[in-house]
Order: structure tokens, then C-alpha cells, then sequence
């Protein structure tokens, strides 16, 4: 894997920024950052004294360094100090992009630094921007002031905020992060915004009061950027860079008289360091006008589940499975059926309850709420794009248990929102039963997301069979969720007891 990022930005003497942050937080996450240098910055934490450009020369004997042996999977861009810079990086990067066996990501973090003249005030900078750089950005990273003084909307509300990122993609960049830590929107919150594909999020957390903040921006787009070349999602990259730089907040000191540098850490472990995902019907949500869906029921906290480990859990397609996997004293098992007919659910999911109740088993039914209320079941299983359809208010009056399924951090702590009684993680490897490609999270994930979400029973799922059953427990899940190391087994008696042995769960 190649886990090399360059960033193409400014030194900061001071150490808290620029740079100097960029290789720390780099660092955090496991990369290997490498530098061409755009400016000397004479600053300490009282300010800047000078900006000395570095002539473009000297930045393009850095890049072709660079070039010839160690090529980026990320670029992260911060300060360019005058137009000429911009052009030169610009038509580097152009010709990455055409060139290079594999084209790097184009991270790009303006900055605005007010003291000897503001780059991004000056006009004919903005276009340069515009016309040169912004058609090759993958992501842009300004903060409220930097977004305001690119593309002129005044940010004063979450609308403004959609409408100057509008504004960024229509000049070419692929996705935006609005950074909002200097924004105070909602009072003594925090939030940021993310669009790319047609989509957006928003992340919000309590404001952190740490005075020594200076830093925060560039490290959180070297987050991202760190993030992206270890092949997380953006909305993931998202999620992590802001998690990191409150962590870092958290433990930031001064070292001068004046604003102190954000801390670098490491990986954040704390789950109260990460920002809620914000859903219609919640508060920040009502806060920042969140368009509801027509058939959103918004419930949390849901029954909770008899025991937080659940054992091998089988997810079987028939009746005759069911009762197959029942029988050899499996406990937790889940009935999920595709492309069948509304008579034929019926049947099949008040047979499937009847079977839990006959074997003291704990049966979910996969996507089938209605029916699973209808009939008594233990539990349903919901995907994230049934959050926004289910009654989850129903589920949770009827007395369900509700089970959800994750793909990465950000759907992660987008369920943490409902208090799930179960919380699901895959696919953990390739599987041929579903397409899960691009969502192949692994272990190391794992681990971090079961750490994360230790107060839920937890449960593993995609690709484990009985080679990988011990290791996929080893990372502290409660459960381990199959369908072919069952289904596709020579001998699913043996593979059932197999598979128990492997995750430690006693043979009852
Ligand atoms: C235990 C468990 N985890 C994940 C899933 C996947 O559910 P979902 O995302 O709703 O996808 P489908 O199963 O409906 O294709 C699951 N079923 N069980
Ligand atoms: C149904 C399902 N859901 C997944 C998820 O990641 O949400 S992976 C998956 C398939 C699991 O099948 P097998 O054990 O045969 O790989
Ligand atoms: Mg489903």
C-alpha cells in the first residue's frame, strides 16, 4: 500500500501550524508525509511577522524530487503564497493527474493568513484559484473566513454554507468540507459541512474552550488527507479529522505568551471526542432547518438485548435453515429473505417467531418490520437506508429490539444516534453472498469501531468463516454473524460447533 502524502505548504517557525502540523498529524495516522515548501513564515503564538515566498524555482526542484521516487497517493495543498505559485503547483498537478500510473488526490486547504497582505484577498489570487487550481481539487477544506473570502457568500446561516459550497463544486472542485471551528453556529457549537456526489453531511459537537487552537485547520485537512491515502471514505476522513482535532484541543498547552498549538495525538479512542452525526428531529438538527422526511419516526434507545455477547449468529434465508441452526443450539439467528411475496413473508415470519419461541432462541427478522411487529418477533435488522423509512417509533412501542447495520465510522456513529440494541459492522472481508464492494472494512477498523461502541453488543459480519472466526473475535466483538460458513459447509454440524469453539463460545 502506498501510504506516502506530500503536502505542498508554507512553514510555520512557530511549529503549531502550517507544515510543521501537516507531517504531526500526518504522522497520527500512519503515514508517511513529505514536503515541498511555498513560504518561510516568520511567526510565534502572537502572530506572523513575515511571509517570505519561496521562489517557484525552488518549490519545482522539491516536486520533481518528489516525482522521480516518491510519488504521492495524496496531495495535500495549504499556503501559496502569490499567483505564480498557484500556476506552477496547478500544472504540476495537471500533470500528475494525466500521467501518473495511479493520479493522487488533490486535497487542497486554502489558507488566509492576515498580516503582511492576505493572499486570499487579493483579486487576482482568487482567480488563479478559480481558473488554475479548483478544476483539479478532489477535496477543498476552507474554513467559514476562507469560504467567504473564495467565493464571496456571506455565511450567515447553514443555507449560505450549501451555497457557497455549490458555488466551489461549480468551479470544479469534487467535494467540500466546510470547516465551521471559528464559526460559532449554533452558540457554543461546533458544526462542519460535507458535500460530494449529490450528497451532504453535517458533524456537530459542543464547542471545545481551549484558547490554543492555532493549527486546527491545517491539521484537520492533513487528517483527511492521511485518511484518504489509507482508503477511508471522505465522510469517514471526515469523522476522524474532526474527532482528532478535538481530542487535540482537549490536550492542547501554550508553549509562548500567546494561543498555544492544537496537541497531536493519536488515533481518537474516546467516543466523546467524536461529533454527532447530525439527523433530522434531532436538536442541532431542528437548529440548523433540517428538511424531515414525509415518514420519518425518530426513536432512541431501543430494548435492549438479554446479553451483551451473542454468540455465533446465523443469518439464514429458509424456514428449514432455521430450524437446522436452532436445533444445534445456536441462540441468536436472523431471517433474511429477499424477493418474496407479501403472503409468502407473512407465513415465513410468523413461522420464523414461532421457531425462536419453541427453541428460547433470539430470532431478528431482516427488513420486514411491519410483519416482525405483527408478530411478536425478538427483533428486526435495519440497514442505514431504512432509517429514514421505518417507524422506528413503533418498533421501539412494540418492544423490539432493534439490530443496525454499519459500514465505517460514519454510519457507525450515525446509529449510535437511535441507541440500536445491537450495533452490526461489515463486511469484514470480501463475501459473494452480498455486493459489498468499496465497504471492506477489516480488522484493524473493527477493532477501533467495537472499542468505540463498547456499551452495545457488538457484532462482526461479511466474508468470516471458520479460518478467520478466531481472529474476527480476537478484535473483543461479541458476535460473529455468517451466512456460508453455515449454508455452504460439507458438514454444518460440525461447522456450527467449528465455529463456536473458534469464538470461545461454549458448546451448551
Ligand atoms: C447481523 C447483520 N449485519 C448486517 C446485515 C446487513 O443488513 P442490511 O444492511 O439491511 O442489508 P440486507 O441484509 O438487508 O441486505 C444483516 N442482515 N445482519
Ligand atoms: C448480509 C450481509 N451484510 C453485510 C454487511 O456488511 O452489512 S455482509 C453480508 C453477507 C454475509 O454473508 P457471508 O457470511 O456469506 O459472507
Ligand atoms: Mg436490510
Amino acid at each position: 500500500m502506498n501510504n506516502l502524502v506530500w503536502t505542498i505548504a508554507g512553514s510555520d517557525s512557530g511549529g503549531g501550524a502550517g507544515i510543521q502540523a501537516d507531517i504531526k498529524a500526518m504522522q497520527s495516522f500512519g503515514v508517511h508525509g513529505c514536503t515541498a515548501i511555498t513560504a518561510l513564515t516568520a511567526q510565534n503564538s502572537l502572530g506572523v511577522e513575515a511571509i517570505n515566498a519561496v521562489s517557484t524555482d525552488i518549490i519545482e526542484s522539491q516536486l520533481l524530487a518528489l516525482e522521480s521516487d516518491m510519488k504521492a497517493k495524496v496531495i495535500k495543498i495549504g499556503m501559496l503564497a502569490n499567483v505564480q505559485q498557484i500556476q506552477l503547483i496547478s500544472e504540476h498537478i495537471a500533470h500528475y493527474k494525466a500521467k501518473w500510473p495511479v493520479p493522487p488526490v488533490i486535497v487542497y486547504d486554502p489558507v488566509a493568513i492576515a498580516s503582511s497582505g492576505d493572499v486570499l484577498t487579493e483579486e487576482d489570487t482568487v482567480s488563479a484559484i478559480k481558473e488554475c487550481l479548483m478544476p483539479l481539487v478532489d477535496v477543498i477544506t476552507p474554513n467559514t473566513h476562507e469560504t467567504q473570502l473564495l467565493t464571496g457568500v456571506y455565511l450567515i446561516g447553514p443555507s449560505a454554507v450549501k451555497d457557497a459550497a455549490k458555488k466551489l463544486l461549480s468551479w470544479g472542485a469534487k467535494a467540500v468540507v466546510i470547516k465551521g471551528g471559528h464559526w460559532d453556529y449554533p452558540t457554543g457549537y461546533c458544526i462542519d459541512y460535507c458535500t460530494q456526489n449529490g450528497e451532504e453531511y453535517w458533524l456537530g459537537n459542543k464547542k471545545i474552550q481551549s484558547p490554543h487552537s492555532h493549527g486546527t485547520g491545517c491539521s484537520m485537512a492533513s487528517v483527511i488527507a492521511a485518511c484518504l491515502a489509507k482508503d477511508y471514505p471522505l465522510k469517514d476522513a471526515f469523522i476522524l479529522a474532526k474527532a482528532y482535532i478535538n481530542q487535540g484541543l482537549k490536550q492542547s498547552v501554550r508553549y509562548g505568551e500567546g494561543i498555544g498549538p492544537v496537541a497531536h495525538t493519536a488515533f481518537p479512542t474516546q467516543l466523546d471526542d467524536y461529533p454527532q452525526v447530525i439527523e433530522p428531529g434531532s436538536w442541532l438538527g431542528d437548529e440548523i432547518d433540517f428538511d424531515v422526511p414525509l415518514e420519518f419516526n425518530m426513536a432512541a434507545d431501543f430494548a435492549p438485548c438479554e446479553s451483551k455477547k451473542l454468540g455465533l449468529y446465523a443469518v439464514v434465508d429458509s424456514l428449514d435453515w432455521l430450524d437446522k441452526c436452532l436445533q444445534q443450539g445456536i441462540t441468536t439467528a436472523q431471517l433474511r429473505v429477499k424477493n418474496k411475496t407479501d403472503l409468502e413473508l407473512d407465513e415465513l415470519i410468523k413461522q420464523a417467531v414461532e421457531l425462536g419461541k419453541k427453541y428460547h432462541a433470539h430470532v431478528f427478522i431482516n427488513d420486514y418490520w411491519q410483519l416482525a411487529i405483527k408478530h411478536g418477533a425478538y427483533g428486526v435488522h435495519l440497514g442505514q437506508e431504512d432509517l429514514e423509512t421505518a417507524n422506528l417509533a413503533a418498533i421501539k412501542e412494540a418492544g423490539l429490539r432493534l439490530g443496525l447495520s454499519t459500514h465505517g465510522f460514519y454510519e457507525m456513529l450515525r446509529a449510535h444516534n437511535y441507541r440500536p440494541s445491537y450495533m452490526a459492522f461489515g463486511a469484514i472481508y470480501p463475501t459473494t453472498t452480498k455486493d459489498m464492494s468499496g465497504q471492506i472494512q477489516g480488522l484493524d477498523k473493527l477493532k477501533k469501531c467495537v472499542l468505540l461502541m463498547q456499551s452495545y453488543p457488538t457484532v462482526a459480519i461479511g466474508g468470516i468463516d471458520l479460518t478467520r472466526a478466531s481472529e474476527v473475535a480476537n478484535t473483543g466483538v461479541g458476535s460473529v454473524a455468517v451466512v456460508r460458513a453455515i449454508s455452504e459447509a460439507d458438514d454444518y454440524i460440525e461447522a456450527i460447533s467449528a465455529l463456536k469453539s473458534a469464538i470461545n463460545q461454549p458448546n451448551e
